[in-house]
């Protein structure tokens, strides 16, 4: 994978077994982001081959109901609040928002108080548990996460972590970056630096 001339990722190799995390580690600039965006089909490496649940990352429906991505940050909808975007995610996965759970979430997410706010109005921190308790309500076997831990102060980031891995311990996989190893082993991941996925 390049960005003009200067590459990036090459010769990586990265396996994540169904049912496990793996956390990549690594400094500013590494590759962790470009990593997670290829994996999640929104780039595609110059060469290689990438394969996530023995298909092409990105190209079909089937690739979409399983897997959830928060490398690119969401565009929030207009007039909806905070609860309305979680109801809408339980809905376009076949879900009834109470029987998901969109309030015991919110609540969870310590978002209840702001169920009837727009997003937009949200602190960053707000704005980020939004984000993972959208990813987390709906569905999905695979979950790829770019620093969760961003913005969460030190309550979130225990929440957060116990939540992944409590998705890991239901069967889920986890593919994320982070820049906070405590955090990423609390979550039931295994830390692997980048420097390490060149054999
Ligand atoms: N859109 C882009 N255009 C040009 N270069 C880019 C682009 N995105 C990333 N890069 C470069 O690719 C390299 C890897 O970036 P990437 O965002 O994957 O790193 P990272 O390990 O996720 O960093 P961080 O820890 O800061 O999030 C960096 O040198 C960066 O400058």
């Amino acid at each position: 994978m390049s960005y003009g001339s200067a590459p990036v990722l090459a010769g990586v190799e990265l396996t994540v077994p169904a049912g496990t995390g793996v956390c990549v580690t690594g400094e500013n600039g590494i590759g962790k982001s470009t990593l997670l965006r290829c994996v999640s089909g929104l780039q595609r490496p110059d060469a290689g081959r990438i394969r996530v649940f023995g298909g092409t990352p990105g190209g079909s429906p089937e690739f979409w109901a399983a897997v959830v991505t928060t490398v690119e940050p969401p565009t929030w909808y207009p007039g909806l609040t905070t609860k309305e975007h979680a109801e809408l995610i339980c809905r376009a996965h076949g879900q009834d928002p109470d029987e998901a759970g969109v309030d015991e979430a919110l609540e969870r997410f310590g978002l209840a108080g702001h169920a009837d706010a727009i997003p937009p109005s949200l602190s960053s921190g707000q704005k980020q548990r939004l984000t993972l308790a959208m990813a987390l309500l709906r569905p999905s076997a695979l979950l790829i996460l770019d620093e969760p831990e961003q913005r969460l102060d030190p309550e979130g980031r225990i929440a957060v972590a116990e939540m992944l891995a409590d998705y890991l311990s239901t069967g889920g996989s986890l593919l994320m970056a982070s820049h906070d190893d405590k955090f990423a082993v609390a979550s039931g991941a295994e830390l692997t630096t980048m420097e390490s996925l060149h054999p």
